[in-house]
């Protein structure tokens, strides 16, 4: 078929609409209709990525928004949102950015970790409890191993809404508005499911706040308390290689700990931990409900999580993001990915940090294993010439994936590691702080990212793949990251 004859084609499906803007939900639904149509079904995918990118006129005024069916649901979701407490304190987020400031400084790194999505299934007490075990054995291993103050941040009780590259999915020639994350639709692959239902917006903020609920309840009510360092390491952990040399790491810290012990010393630091949560504000009606303003100080603050980020897809400087982020005062972070240009990294500072306060702006740097060396550089160089304040976090997850010869979405643990290097080295060449990571991981033994020490294959990623959306370290791989992420923090 003609280029041509499938713009005629998409013309045909937009003016079905009546010439009004049309949403990605009828959309999906027109493009099915239209696939009896066509004779092949590559020529489906390049009538929906005419009408996707070819500036058809979608009803999605601000980037990575869902078009909703029934804009009077969405208000009363929103009108309950506004109305139901906060899931954090302003306070904490105050806390939490003087800890960032201390990354900024070079006294602290950051260790920040969780599900690529969240799911509202995921919120179970297990569930919760094996991610938080293994952010707490990474968080031994950096602090023991490098000596570093860690910063602890889940990317948990929040993390419900994804950007995607594509409005649609196409599974045997059937096309459907693409899975945006539990706080939009269904991941089923069914018509009903994939439409945007903002009553999920009530159910993120019911499982955000279990899940908040059970994570304060872990790190306060004893489970963190450092004593407990061996019993982090269970199960099939405790068997690996890693596991093995955890348990040693384990068995030193507790001599320290009876040595403290018989000189009378129990400081209440080993007894309980800080541990804040964070995720990408992508979903502006849920985030603007979840604005307060804090009754000390009178600024808003967003109280659905300490700490949260605007996604690579979303940082346009004249974009809704950015506007909405730049009144808040939480710690706040943005993705850069490799075409930000050192100059779009000072005019975003200068937007969302006027006043160059320290611990306020952190940059989660994420361009891939193979451009880190050369991209990072020119950016981290001007940006620091210039005297901003920022954090620099690297995102060795998002800029190293790719579809593995069976159809799955995965990730080379080789380039996780590859890429988290080259950010250690790149800010060693240039003087600055390489402040932290940021990494999809679980606490579970998935099969989502090919190699590490127990030598995940392709073929071996059919076994355990639960991810919704991108692929995670499961917890061997997450600990391998530690030891050698602590090796280059002692070099550092
Ligand atoms: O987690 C990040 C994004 O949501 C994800 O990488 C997008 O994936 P897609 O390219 O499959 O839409
Ligand atoms: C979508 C994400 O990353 P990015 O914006 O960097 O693609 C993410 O961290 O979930």
């Amino acid at each position: 078929m003609s280029d041509p004859e499938i713009r005629a084609i998409a013309h045909e499906v937009v003016f079905n609409s009546g010439g009004e803007p049309i949403s990605a939900t009828d959309i999906g639904e027109l493009i099915t209709r239209v696939t009896n149509e066509l004779p092949h079904p590559d020529d489906v995918s390049r009538v929906s990525a005419r009408l996707v990118a070819g500036g058809w006129p979608l009803a999605d005024p601000h980037a990575g928004q869902p078009t909703y069916p029934d804009p009077d649901a969405v208000a009363a979701s929103v009108a309950r949102l506004r109305t139901l407490p906060p899931l954090v304190f302003a306070g904490e987020c105050d806390e939490l950015r003087e800890k960032m400031a201390a990354v900024g400084r070079g006294e602290a790194f950051l260790l920040q970790g969780g599900d690529c999505a969240e799911t509202f299934d995921g919120v179970t007490a297990d569930n919760v409890r094996n991610k938080l075990r293994v952010l707490l054995q990474m968080s031994v291993v950096l602090t023991y191993a490098a000596s570093v103050p860690v910063v602890k941040l889940g990317r948990l009780a929040g993390q419900y809404a994804k950007p995607r590259s594509s409005d649609l999915e196409t599974r045997d020639g059937v096309t459907l508005p693409a899975y945006r994350g539990d706080a939009v639709n269904g991941f089923d692959f069914t018509p009903e499911s994939r439409i945007p239902d903002p009553g999920r917006l009530l159910d993120v903020y019911h499982a955000s706040a279990a899940t908040l609920n059970l994570v304060r309840a872990f790190v306060t009510g004893g489970y963190a308390d450092l004593r407990q360092v061996h019993t982090w390491n269970t199960d099939f952990v405790k068997t690996s290689a890693v596991g093995q040399r955890y348990e040693q790491m384990a068995a030193e810290i507790d001599r320290a700990l009876s040595f403290m012990n018989a000189i009378g010393a129990d400081p209440e630091e080993l007894r309980r931990v800080d541990f804040h949560s964070s995720h990408e504000a992508l979903l502006l009606e849920y985030e603007h409900a979840m604005t307060r303003t804090d009754s000390r100080t009178g600024a808003p603050y967003n109280v659905s999580g300490h700490f949260v980020w605007i996604g690579e897809r979303t940082r346009q400087l004249d974009g809704a993001h950015v506007e909405y982020f730049r009144h808040l005062r939480n710690p706040i972070g943005v993705k850069l990915g490799p075409t930000a240009s050192a100059d779009d990294a000072i005019a975003l500072a200068r937007t969302l940090n006027p006043d160059n306060e320290p611990g306020r702006l952190t940059f989660i740097t994420r361009f891939g294993a193979g451009r880190i060396r050369d991209g990072l550089p020119p950016v981290l160089e001007k940006v620091t010439a210039e005297g901003i304040s920022v954090s620099w976090v690297c995102d060795p997850m998002h800029g190293n994936t790719f579809e593995a010869s069976n159809g799955y979405k995965t990730r080379r643990f080789e380039d996780v590691i590859a890429e988290v290097q080259g950010f250690f080295d790149v800010h060693r060449a240039v003087g600055t702080w390489p402040g932290g990571i940021l990494v999809e991981m679980t606490g579970d033994d998935v099969t989502e990212c090919i190699g590490g020490g127990e030598e995940l294959t392709e073929a071996g990623l059919a076994h355990r793949y639960e991810s919704v959306v991108d692929p995670r370290l499961n917890r061997v791989q997450s600990l391998e990251l530690a030891y050698l992420v602590a090796e280059m923090l002692r070099d550092a």
